[in-house]
């Protein structure tokens, strides 16, 4: 099969070097295109990227010119998948003008996250929600279209949310979070700031897990989201470890359940079984039985980085039950989040017509 030709927006930057390691000999998509800031520009990606992951940069990547984030400005053909990691105001005006160029662009920022027509999406929660994407004015004037994952933290959470909300319904839930600094970005956190350090504050993290958990939980009516009635209370504390988020949690259902029931929904939950999607961990959430897991640097690459890790399962005094979720903040909660959405779009066939107005143009597509 021909590989489906992606680029990446921000692909210099923490989240754009792991889109850059999972998207090398992916078998469905190949990078044609690579863009940064304009201090990038022109550059080799070699020349402009100080790659930090542990795997060789790919000389072929490495080769590369960083292009103009613009797509009219784009030398040769643009490709019309974007893998976008930009920061929140940097997307706010560069995702549109892709969308509007006719591409899928699948985002990882937090400008769009709430917005009602545009799929806030994690394929193994709510994947129901991806048809979002055609109430898009995009859509219907170009064939593009933005979709997004959620934050880092609320990924991890909201995988071991869903089965228990699905059996058990959630009424009310607390989470404290201990969140790695490459969540930051590079150079993120001063080392003096961090080294043997809590920083007990996150800018509107605390906020995004609230109001992200409640769309991602909820239904999908008409052309929006009808939000999870549950009561969602974050703590969100930057900690000193390099990747992986950990989180704390306390819940309340709405019916009782048992430990045996909670470990059976969680054993159980394999929504995209049977899929074929190379990116989709075989259990998206694994209980570790053991007092001292999960941690961090001993579990956050189970399932090729893509699972949420549960454990410490047991009753509340406050509220229900309590637990703790860890997951791989920039893989399950980023570059891999978005490549999933994007594998899953494109079984959907939702990647098959971009650039074709919706509505005209597909219809007559249909007729021919
Ligand atoms: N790190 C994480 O764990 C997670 C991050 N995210 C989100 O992903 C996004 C990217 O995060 P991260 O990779 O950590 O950030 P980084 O700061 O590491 O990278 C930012 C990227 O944006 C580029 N950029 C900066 N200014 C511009 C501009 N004006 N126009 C175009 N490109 C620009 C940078 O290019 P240059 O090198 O040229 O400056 C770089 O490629 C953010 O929205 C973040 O909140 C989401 C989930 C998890
Ligand atoms: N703010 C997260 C990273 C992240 O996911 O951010 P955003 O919600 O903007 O994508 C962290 O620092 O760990």
């Amino acid at each position: 099969m021909e590989r489906r030709r992606v680029g990446i927006l921000g692909a210099t930057g923490m989240v754009g070097q792991r889109f850059i390691q999972l998207l090398h000999n992916h078998p469905w998509f190949e990078i044609t295109w690579l863009a940064a800031s304009d201090r990038s520009a022109g550059k080799t990606y070699g020349e402009a990227c100080k790659w930090k992951l542990d795997t060789a940069l790919p000389a072929t990547i490495a080769a590369m010119k960083v292009q103009p984030n613009v797509p009219e400005l784009c030398e040769g053909e643009l490709p019309k998948i974007i893998f976008a990691a930009l920061d929140a105001d940097i997307a706010r005006e560069l995702e549109p003008k892709f969308a509007a160029a006719g591409c899928a662009v699948i985002s990882n920022s937090s400008a769009f996250r709430m917005v009602a027509d545009v799929p806030l999406v994690v394929p193994e929660v709510n994947a129901s929600h991806l048809p979002l994407i055609e109430a898009q004015s995009w859509r219907r004037e170009s064939g593009g279209f933005i979709v997004t994952n959620p934050n880092c933290s609320a990924i991890g959470l909201v995988l071991a949310l869903k089965p228990l909300e699905e059996r058990f319904g959630i009424e009310s839930l607390f989470v404290s979070t201990m969140q790695a600094v490459s969540g930051a970005g590079y150079p993120g956190v001063p080392s003096l700031d961090i080294l043997g350090n809590v920083v007990p504050f996150i800018k509107n993290e605390e906020e995004k897990m609230q109001e992200e958990v409640g769309k991602l939980l909820g239904h999908l009516s008409g052309d929006s989201v009808a939000m999870l009635d549950a009561k969602v209370s974050a703590h969100c504390n930057r900690v000193a470890v390099e990747d992986g988020h950990t989180e704390c949690v306390s819940i309340k259902f709405r019916k009782k359940a048992t430990r045996e029931e909670i470990l059976a929904a969680w054993s159980e939950f394999a929504p995209l079984r049977g899929e074929g999607l190379p990116t989709a961990p075989e259990f998206p959430v694994e209980f570790d039985a053991a007092v001292d897991r999960p941690q961090p640097k001993l579990d956050r690459m189970r399932g090729n980085g893509m699972a949420a890790t549960v454990g410490r399962l047991r009753e509340c005094s406050l509220l229900d039950w309590k637990f703790v979720v860890l997951s791989h903040n920039t893989i399950r909660g980023a570059a891999g989040a978005a490549l999933l959405n994007a594998e899953v779009l494109a079984r959907m066939g939702k990647l098959d017509k971009l650039g074709v107005p919706t509505g005209a143009a597909q219809g007559q597509a249909v007729l021919a």
